[in-house]
C-alpha cells in the first residue's frame, strides 16, 4: 500500500516535472518567436501620436467637413488614410504628404492601446534585452502625458513595470529583482533626481532656492563615456546613481512622483522650464532564466521639447538651453542614424544623452522612438476634402504640422 502511494506520488512528481518542462519549452518557443517577431519588425521602431485638440480647439457640434474647414483655417489639416500612415494637408501651400510610422496612433487613442504597441519591447527586456523608449516631440505635444501620465491613467512607465511584475510573479523562480533610477539631463549636466530628492525632502517645497540649487549641483553625476564593451562587469555606467528597489505599483509611483517634484522643484530654483531638459526613468531587471541569471535595462526617455529656437531671438540662459538641447537631440539622430545603416562607429560620445543611454542602444537592444524618423512617402497636391473627409482633426498650434516645418518637411 505504502509502496503503491510512494509509486504513484513518484509518478504524479514525474508527470509534474515533465509538465513544468513543457511549459518551460513552450515559453522558450514563445519568447524565441517573439525575438524573431521583433527582429523582423526591425530593432528600432517609430510610432506616431497624434495629441487631441484643447478644449478651447474642440467643438462637439463639428462636423467632418467643419473640422476639415477649421484644419485648413488654422493652415493644415492631419488624416490617416491607411494604418501606419499619417497625411498632412498644408492650406497655406495646398500640399499633401504621407508619411509612414510603424504605428500611428490618432487623438483618441487610449494610454492602454499606445501600451499595448510598446509591450513587446518590454517582454524583450524580461528576455534579457536591453531596451529604450523615448518620447519626442514639441513642448506641449504630449511627451509626458504618454511616458508619465496623470495617476489616474498612467503612461507607459508605470505600465511597463507592471506589466513586468506580472512577468516576473508567473516565472518559476521567483528571485526576480526590479529597481528604478531617475536622471534629468539640463545643458548637458546629469542629475540624480532620488539623491536629490532624498537631499531635498522630495522636493515639498520646504527647501530654500539656495539649498536646491546646492542640493542640483551636488547631486550632478559623472557618466562613463567608455564603450559598451569596454565597460568593467562591475563598473556601472553611472556610478554612484541611487537605485530604488520596487515590487509593486504603489512603490513604483511613489518613486516616479520623487524624482518629477525634485525635477520640477529644480527647475523653479534655477528658473528653468522642466521642458527643456530631458528625464529619464531608468529600470534595472535582475532575473533567472533557464537556471542562468540575467540583468536588463529599460529606460524611458521624456525627451526635452524639439521646438527650434531661432537663435537670434534668444540669448542667455535660453540660448544655451537652445543649444544643449540641440546638440543632444541631433546626437541622439546620429546615433540612431548610424545603428539604422549598421556603421562601424556609433557616436555615442557626442552628448551625455548618448552616453547614458549606450548600453540599451547598442547590440541587440531595442528602441522605440515616438515621433521621429518619419519617412515621406509621397507628396501631392490633393484638395483635402476627399482624403480627410470623416478622418479629419484639426491641427492644434502645437500640432504636428508645427513639428514637421521645424524640421522642414513641409514649408
Ligand atoms: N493624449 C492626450 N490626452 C489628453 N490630454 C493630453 C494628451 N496628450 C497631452 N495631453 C495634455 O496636453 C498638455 C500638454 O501635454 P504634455 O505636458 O504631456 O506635453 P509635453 O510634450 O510633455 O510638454 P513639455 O515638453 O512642455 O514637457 C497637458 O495638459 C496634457 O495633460
Amino acid at each position: 500500500m505504502i509502496g503503491k502511494v510512494v509509486g504513484q506520488l513518484a509518478c504524479s512528481a514525474e508527470l509534474a516535472a515533465l509538465r513544468q518542462q513543457l511549459t518551460g519549452v513552450e515559453a522558450e518557443r514563445d519568447r524565441a518567436l517573439q525575438e524573431r517577431q521583433q527582429v523582423l519588425r526591425g530593432n528600432i521602431r517609430v510610432m506616431c501620436r497624434v495629441r487631441p485638440a484643447h478644449q478651447q480647439q474642440q467643438s462637439p457640434s463639428r462636423s467632418p467637413a467643419a473640422t476639415a474647414a477649421f484644419g485648413a483655417a488654422h493652415g493644415s489639416c492631419i488624416g490617416y488614410p491607411l494604418e501606419g500612415l499619417l497625411a498632412v494637408h498644408d492650406a497655406s501651400t495646398a500640399r499633401q504628404r504621407e508619411f509612414e510610422f510603424d504605428a500611428v496612433f490618432a487623438p483618441e487613442a487610449s494610454q492602454q492601446q499606445v501600451y499595448e504597441e510598446v509591450s513587446p519591447l518590454v517582454r524583450s527586456c524580461a528576455d534579457g534585452y536591453n531596451v529604450c523608449i523615448f518620447a519626442y516631440g514639441q513642448t506641449g505635444s504630449g511627451k509626458t502625458y504618454t511616458m508619465d501620465g496623470p495617476a489616474d491613467n498612467p503612461g507607459i512607465n508605470t505600465r511597463a513595470l507592471q506589466e513586468l511584475f506580472s512577468i516576473a510573479a508567473d516565472e518559476v523562480d521567483h528571485s526576480w529583482s526590479f529597481q528604478v533610477a531617475m536622471l534629468e539631463i539640463y545643458n548637458e549636466a546629469v542629475r540624480d533626481l532620488l539623491a536629490m530628492s532624498a537631499s531635498i525632502g522630495g522636493g515639498s517645497g520646504a527647501a530654500s532656492a539656495a539649498a536646491v540649487a546646492a542640493a542640483a549641483s551636488a547631486h550632478t553625476v559623472e557618466v562613463s563615456g567608455l564603450p559598451a564593451g569596454e565597460l568593467p562587469p562591475n563598473m556601472d555606467r553611472v556610478p554612484g546613481l541611487v537605485w530604488r528597489k520596487v515590487s509593486n505599483t504603489a512603490e513604483v509611483q511613489a518613486a516616479l512622483r520623487e524624482g518629477v517634484r525634485a525635477r520640477a522643484t529644480a527647475a523653479t530654483a534655477l528658473n528653468a522650464a522642466s521642458s527643456r531638459s530631458h528625464a529619464l526613468v531608468s529600470v534595472k531587471v535582475q532575473g533567472v532564466r533557464e537556471g542562468k541569471a540575467f540583468t536588463a535595462m529599460m529606460h524611458l526617455v521624456d525627451l526635452a521639447g524639439s521646438e527650434r529656437v531661432d537663435k537670434s531671438e534668444v540669448a542667455g540662459q535660453q540660448l544655451k538651453e537652445a543649444q544643449a538641447i540641440n546638440k543632444s537631440l541631433s546626437a541622439l539622430g546620429d546615433v540612431v542614424a548610424a545603428l539604422q545603416r549598421r556603421g562601424a562607429h556609433i557616436p555615442f560620445r557626442n552628448s551625455k544623452l548618448t552616453q547614458v543611454l549606450q548600453d540599451s542602444l547598442s547590440g541587440s537592444s531595442k528602441v522605440l522612438l515616438s515621433r521621429r524618423q518619419w519617412r515621406l512617402l509621397r507628396p501631392s497636391t490633393q484638395e483635402p476634402a476627399a482624403a480627410f473627409e470623416g478622418l479629419s482633426h484639426p491641427l492644434q498650434p502645437h500640432g504636428p504640422a508645427d513639428i514637421l516645418k521645424d524640421h522642414g518637411v513641409i514649408d
